[in-house]
């Protein structure tokens, strides 16, 4: 990894008393020791992050805290989805509490978003909130799960059903982090990139269409644009609604179907979030298509498009499968935007144009994924 901060950018998340920068670049790890020691009372960290991270880059993390005399405190968890549980959350509070950790410490989540969303769980609950600082390093979590304050863990009764709203005081998105990423990582990352063009931004959508090769190459021009472009994308809208009660939920586009296949899927590996949100984001367009919203040409390109990534685009051939129809859409019933029993879909008239569809019929829902599940 280059030592040397290539052109980093800072976005700013605008919440008042709560504001945070985001740092995105090339090397960006190497202000992480700066930029957290006015936090601290103590010149230390607790640290969590999992095996595969701690292996990889915990030396990186270590080198930049060295020299500005700031010690480290080390929790790792197993990698995947299923340490995002009630059981580890247990854990890493007794881990704080046996090490000492006080409200003026900062828990720093280094790892993906399954780290990030536990970690920040874990700091709201310490002692009724210590620091939060995340450096993220999938590209999935430096794009979407390190901004915004959403964390959690799962349940079988559904994805990220017990969580809070706890904003990090950091993000450091290092992107020369991610060339030790596999490609299928890369790639479920991606899908949440595709997300926020297809959300509201058409012409970030074409730039992807033309440049998501590169993107995924880690060209450093490309991998950069397209996670600043990301984090300004959601900085303006957790800005705008922090806690979800409006324009946030769009955010959500491909979750609602894509959280409800993790959890039919017991949140077992051959399904990970990214590739879930791809599919899901296709049946979004594509039940729109069936209820006469979105054209479908529309719905058939962003299939098209979301495919060529190399991310899954057909229910009928999603690894853990055979899924039911009812099942799934029992599961979309407990989604947390639901209200008095309606469920809200994020749906899109077109590409860059997303809408909160207030109230889904959902035996519709359900006639639809069966005729999805059909498809051969
Ligand atoms: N809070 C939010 O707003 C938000 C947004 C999107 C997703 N999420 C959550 O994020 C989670 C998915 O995050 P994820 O895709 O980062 O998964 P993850 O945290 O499981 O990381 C994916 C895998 O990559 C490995 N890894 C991480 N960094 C690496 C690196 N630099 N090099 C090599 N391997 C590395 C990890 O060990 C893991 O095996 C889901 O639980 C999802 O619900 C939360
Ligand atoms: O930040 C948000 O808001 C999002 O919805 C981002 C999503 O990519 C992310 O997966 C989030 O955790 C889903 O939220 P949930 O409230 O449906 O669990
Ligand atoms: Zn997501």
């Amino acid at each position: 990894m280059s030592e040397t901060l290539r052109a980093a950018e800072i976005v700013r998340v605008s919440l008042g008393a709560r504001s945070y920068d985001i740092v995105v670049g090339h090397g960006a790890l190497s202000m992480l020791g700066a930029r957290l020691a006015p936090m601290l009372k103590q010149p230390r960290v607790f640290v969590l992050t999992d095996e595969t991270v701690s292996n990889l880059h915990m030396g990186a993390l270590e080198a930049v805290l060295k020299p500005v005399g700031i010690r480290t405190h080390v929790l790792s968890l197993v990698p995947g989805e299923r340490s995002k549980s009630f059981s580890n959350l247990e854990h890493i509070l007794d881990w704080l509490l046996s090490t000492g950790a006080d409200r003026s410490d900062v828990l720093v989540a280094f790892g993906g978003g399954v780290i990030g969303d536990i970690a920040g769980l874990a700091a709201s609950l310490m002692k009724r909130g210590m620091g939060f600082v995340q450096v993220p390093t999938t590209l999935l979590s430096q794009v979407d799960s390190s901004v915004g304050g959403k964390t959690a863990v799962n349940t079988p009764r559904g994805k990220n059903m017990i969580g809070v709203f706890y904003q990090p005081r950091l993000v450091i998105a290092d992107t020369a982090l991610l060339a030790s990423l596999p490609a299928r990582e890369l790639r479920a990352g991606y899908a949440e990139v595709l997300k926020y063009g297809l959300i509201n931004d058409p012409a970030f959508f074409d730039w992807l269409e033309g440049n998501g090769a590169d993107v995924l190459a880690l060209k450093p021009d490309a991998i950069q644009h397209a996670v600043a472009t990301s984090c300004r994308a959601k900085a303006a809208i957790v800005a705008e609604d922090e806690t979800e009660g409006g324009v946030r939920a769009l955010l959500n586009l491909g979750h609602t179907f894509g959280h409800a296949v993790e959890a039919a899927n017991e949140y077992r590996p051959d399904v990970l979030h990214g590739e879930a949100v791809a599919l899901g984001m296709v049946l979004a367009f594509r039940y729109g298509a069936a209820e006469g919203i979105t054209a479908p040409d529309v719905a058939a390109k962003v299939a098209r498009v979301i495919g060529a990534s190399g991310l899954p685009v057909e229910l009928a051939h999603m690894p853990g499968g055979p899924y039911e129809a009812s099942q799934l859409a029992d599961l979309m019933q407990q989604d947390k935007k639901a209200r008095g029993g309606r469920v809200p879909l994020i749906l899109a008239r077109g590409i860059g144009q997303s809408y909160i569809h207030p109230d889904a019929d959902l035996a519709s829902v359900a006639a639809f994924l069966a005729g999805e599940l059909e498809k051969a």
